[in-house]
C-alpha cells in the first residue's frame, strides 16, 4: 500500500502539492488525473524517492521512500522526460535493470521486445519518442516490481500500441498483482483502465474515488414526463437529481442512488417512457466536481 499523508512540495513560493492525502491499494489501478501544472508529476516524483518532500511523508508498504534502496525496489518509474544512459541501447539499460531489480524477466524483456518491433540492439536515441516509451514500458513491466509509476506514459503511443500496453498492465494485474499508477491530462485515457481515480487540482486532491462506487451510485435518466409533471417532482418519488436537460419533451436528469432505487422512483413517477443509461467516466467526473463547486471541464479537457 502507498501512502501519503499530508504531502507538500513547495518551490520558489509555488506550493506545488499541497497537503495530500491519499491511499493507493495493492493489485488496482491508480488514475491521477488534473491539468497541465496541476501537480501530477510532483506528486509521482516525491512516491518515487525523487524529490524529498517538504511537509508531510510518502511510505510505500511502510517504508519510507526518499534515499531508501529497499523501499525503490519496489517499484519502477517511467518518468514524463524518460532517462537513458548516453548512447545506450535498449539492451544496455536491460543489463542496467537487470542488476537493480533482482526479479528481472529477462526472456520477457527479448519476447516483448520483438513483439513490439524493436531492435533491442540499436541505440535508443536513435528511436522515435514513442518507441522511447515502449522502451520504458517493456523495462518497467520485464522489472517485476509490484508497483510500476507512468507519468503521461500513454502520451506518444499510437492507439494501437496503447491498447497493448493496457493489455500488459491488465494480465500484469492478474498474474503477479501489478499495482499500476498513472498520471494523464486525459480522462478519457484512463477510462478503461482505471479502478479508482484521484483528481489533482491546485496541487490538491479534489475528488479521489473508486471507479466501480462511482458508476454505481450515479445513473443517467432519459424520460418524457406525464403532462404538467416537472423534474421537480420526481424528486416527492426519492429521486436525487444532480443535473437536469431538456429537448423538446425528452428530459435527460444526472440522478444520484443504486439503479434499484433510481428505477422504483422512476415506476412510482409513471412517465410516459425512460431508460437508465450508465455514464461514462467523464460524464461522472463532470456531475461530481460541479456538486463541489467546479467545472470540471476547464479542470481536464
Ligand atoms: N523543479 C521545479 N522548480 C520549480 N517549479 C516547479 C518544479 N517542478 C514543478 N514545478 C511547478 O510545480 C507545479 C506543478 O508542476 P507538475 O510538473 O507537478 O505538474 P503536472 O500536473 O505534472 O503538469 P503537466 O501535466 O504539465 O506535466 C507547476 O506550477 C510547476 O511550474
Amino acid at each position: 500500500m502507498i501512502e501519503a499523508v499530508n504531502l507538500t512540495k513547495r518551490f520558489d513560493g509555488i506550493t506545488a502539492v499541497d497537503h495530500i492525502n491519499a491511499t493507493i491499494r495493492e493489485g488496482s489501478v491508480f488514475g491521477l488525473i488534473g491539468t497541465n501544472g496541476a501537480g501530477k508529476s510532483t506528486f509521482i516524483r516525491m512516491v518515487a524517492g525523487v524529490l524529498r518532500p517538504d511537509e508531510g511523508s510518502i511510505t510505500i508498504d511502510g517504508m519510507n521512500v526518499f534515499e531508501n534502496e529497499e523501499a525503490k525496489r519496489k517499484f519502477f518509474y517511467i518518468s514524463d522526460d524518460q532517462h537513458f544512459f548516453a548512447n545506450a541501447t535498449p539492451l544496455d539499460m536491460m543489463r542496467y535493470y537487470r542488476i537493480v531489480y533482482p526479479n528481472f524477466d529477462e526472456a520477457r524483456f527479448h519476447s516483448l521486445m520483438k513483439s513490439f518491433g524493436l531492435n533491442e540492439k540499436r541505440k535508443i536515441n536513435t528511436f522515435s519518442k514513442g518507441m522511447k516509451k515502449q522502451v520504458s514500458v517493456i523495462c518497467g513491466v520485464c522489472a517485476g516490481t509490484e508497483y510500476l509509476f507512468c507519468d503521461e506514459t500513454f502520451d506518444g503511443l499510437d492507439p494501437v500500441m496503447r491498447q497493448a500496453v493496457k493489455s500488459i498492465f491488465a494480465s500484469d494485474m492478474e498474474e503477479r498483482n501489478l499495482t499500476p499508477i498513472i498520471a494523464s491530462h486525459n480522462l478519457r485515457e484512463l477510462e478503461d483502465i482505471c479502478d479508482h481515480v484521484g483528481l489533482l487540482h491546485k496541487g490538491g486532491i479534489l475528488l479521489s474515488k473508486d471507479l466501480d462506487e462511482m458508476k454505481m451510485n450515479i445513473h443517467k435518466v432519459q424520460c418524457v414526463l406525464r403532462e404538467g409533471m416537472k423534474p421537480a417532482d420526481l424528486q416527492n418519488f426519492g429521486l436525487e437529481i444532480l443535473k437536469t436537460e431538456q429537448r423538446g419533451k425528452l428530459m435527460t436528469l444526472t440522478v444520484r442512488g443504486d439503479l434499484s432505487h433510481v428505477e422504483f422512483a422512476m415506476q412510482k413517477a409513471d412517465p410516459i417512457f425512460y431508460e437508465t443509461i450508465p455514464l461514462s467516466l467523464e460524464e461522472i467526473f463532470i456531475s461530481e466536481t460541479e456538486v463541489v463547486g467546479y467545472d470540471v471541464k476547464k479542470l481536464i479537457f
